[in-house]
């Protein structure tokens, strides 16, 4: 006889449109759970367990469909331990080349009082259902329900009868979540060891992650003999969700060397896969969520940015291009350093200088303060707003508004003017118009305003707000742009920095008008 438990292929059982459509809440449409299985089929699912038949027409036909449907992998079907049940699900599944009917029973003492049935009564139920499934299907999965809590020598007496009954794949579900590592290993090793026929059949595991332990727990059992993992994409689940496919899968690429058993997923498929079952079952992905989280081939901190721009084996054990994203991403926010900004700069297309760096550095740390995560577009309107505001004559120093209901706005402005501070308090028809006053209070000028136009960089309520300012004065026409999270802020850097270029453009055709001059005892 082969002792299935030394092959090294591990088959991957993949239960996202049955146990992972059970979470509250995550129920799919027909045409979404066949898009899903297609693409289940096409990374390389061994079994697709497509649902539970009996449980509605829609979830009849879905099944029906997908069996119809499939290619490579065996389509499953869910049954209870009723004549009824299995019917239904050969029906549903006959249609695919490769088929299977999973049925199952709870045979802990908890569970076997829900129909209250002695252990003879169960076993042979057990008997009976798992036979006229064989009867039906030559491939055919039974599952003692709540296996981990079930008393050990009733667990191998009703193993053996549905080896003897013809299952060919015996699943011990860990169906909430209870087992931990070394038992969920030592279960399947002693199991294998004693129970007759256990080398004929494959031994599956089914965790649940009540206990955060599902991955290891099913790792374990592989390492104890399991050769099926049970699975979900993004560990959809009842309750805290079943084993995470892509940590299993990818767990046993990585970490080969210690767990020498392969899958034939294709990997460059999971995050695909993941963010299609995230969006049609309404469960987003946890950010820091392994493998398929966004932050998972992320880095934000300066050090960790440095060491991955030096080597990236330094914060990765794997590459991103195996799970399917195009390259690591160095976000950059308030924990970044000089290294990942001139990095992101000069993909960007701009060549900075020590000195610039660390200009654009400090200007960069500041924003990063005011908001969470700092994109490509944001720093393209930090380069473009710094690009001569060193020289300015004029420069915002410090402005306060209030505005709202019940009064009209008023903006305090400090302004530097060659190098003296200068202070205006100015009302006006809102923030903006209070602190446009307030600027022409402290610079006269009779610019006329020909565009003020705000849009947002980025997305959320953090995001930069880009302002142009086109002013025009005796047919000189300047503009000025400026970034920052403060509209109003924003706003006032514009117009200023447009107020600067008229000045450069007069005084550079002879008229200009020197600030100087300006009586500034009329100015509060
Ligand atoms: C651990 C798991 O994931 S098990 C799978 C859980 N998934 C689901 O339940 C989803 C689909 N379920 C359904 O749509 C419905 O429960 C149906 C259609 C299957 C049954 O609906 P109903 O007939 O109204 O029964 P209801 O859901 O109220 O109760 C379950 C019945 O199944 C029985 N039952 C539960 N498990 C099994 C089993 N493995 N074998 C035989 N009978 C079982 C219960 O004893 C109960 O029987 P009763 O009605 O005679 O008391
Ligand atoms: C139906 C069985 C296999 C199940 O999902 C469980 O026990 O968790
Ligand atoms: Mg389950």
């Amino acid at each position: 006889m082969t002792d299935i438990s030394k092959q090294d292929r591990v088959l991957i059982f993949d239960t996202t449109l049955r146990d992972g459509e059970q979470s509250p809440g995550a129920t799919m449409t027909h045409d979404e759970k066949i898009e899903i299985a297609e693409m289940l089929d096409e990374m390389g699912v061994d079994i697709i367990e497509a649902g539970f038949p009996i449980a509605s027409e829609g979830d009849f036909t879905a099944v029906r469909d997908i069996a119809k449907n499939s290619r490579n992998s065996r389509i499953c079907g869910l049954a209870r331990a009723n004549f009824a049940d299995i019917d239904r699900c050969w029906d549903a599944v006959k249609h695919a080349e490769l088929n299977r009917i999973h049925t199952f029973i709870g045979t802990s003492e908890l569970h076997r009082a829900i129909p209250n049935l002695t252990m003879d009564e169960m076993a042979d139920k057990i008997h009976e259902t798992v036979s006229h499934a064989r009867n039906l299907c030559e491939d055919v999965q039974w599952s003692p329900m709540d296996a981990t809590r079930t008393e050990w020598d009733y667990l191998c007496r009703v193993i053996e009868i549905a080896i003897k009954a013809g299952a060919s794949t015996i699943n011990i579900p860990d169906t909430v979540g209870y087992t931990a590592p070394m038992e969920s290993a030592e279960l399947i090793k002693k199991l294998i060891e004693t129970v007759p026929g256990a080398d004929d059949v494959i031994f599956a595991t089914h965790c649940h992650n009540d206990l955060g332990m599902a991955t290891a727990n099913s790792l374990a059992a592989v390492a104890g003999g399991a050769r099926q993992i049970e699975c979900t994409i993004n560990g959809l689940g009842e309750r805290a969700g079943n084993t995470a496919l892509e940590e299993v899968v990818m767990a046993l690429k990585v970490r080969n060397d210690i767990m020498p058993w392969d899958t034939g997923i294709d990997t460059t498929k999971l995050m695909a896969i993941s963010r299609r079952v995230a969006t049609v079952s309404g469960f987003p992905v946890q950010f820091n969520k392994a493998i398929v989280g966004k932050n998972a081939f992320a880095h934000e901190s300066g050090i960790h940015q440095d060491g991955m721009l030096k080597n990236k084996e330094t914060f990765e054990i794997m590459r991103p291009e195996d799970v399917g994203l195009s390259g690591t991403s160095l976000p950059l926010g308030k924990h970044s350093g000089r290294a990942a900004l001139r990095d992101k700069l000069e993909q960007l297309g701009f060549e900075v200088g020590d000195n610039q760096l660390k200009d654009v550095f400090v200007r960069f740390k500041d924003l990063a303060d005011r908001k969470k995560e700092v994109f490509d577009d944001d720093l393209i309107a930090l380069m473009r707003t710094g690009e001569d505001a060193q020289n300015d004559r004029l420069q915002l120093v410090t402005l306060r508004v209030s505005c709202g209901t019940g009064g009209p706005a008023e903006a305090t402005l400090v302004m530097s003017i060659d190098g003296e501070d200068k202070t205006a308090i100015c009302k006006g028809d809102g923030p903006v118009d209070a602190t446009f006053n307030a600027v022409r209070q402290l610079h006269p000028n009779a610019a006329h305003l020909q565009l003020y136009q705000v849009h947002a960089v980025t997305e959320g309520t953090d995001a930069q707000a880009t302002v142009s300012v086109r002013l025009e004065e005796d047919g000189v026409i300047a503009t000025g742009q400026s970034a920052d999270t403060d509209t109003v802020v924003s706003s006032a850097k514009a117009y200023i920095h447009a107020l600067n270029r008229l000045l450069v453009r007069r005084a550079k055709s002879g008229e200009g008008v020197d600030t100087k001059e300006i009586n500034w005892k009329d100015v509060s």
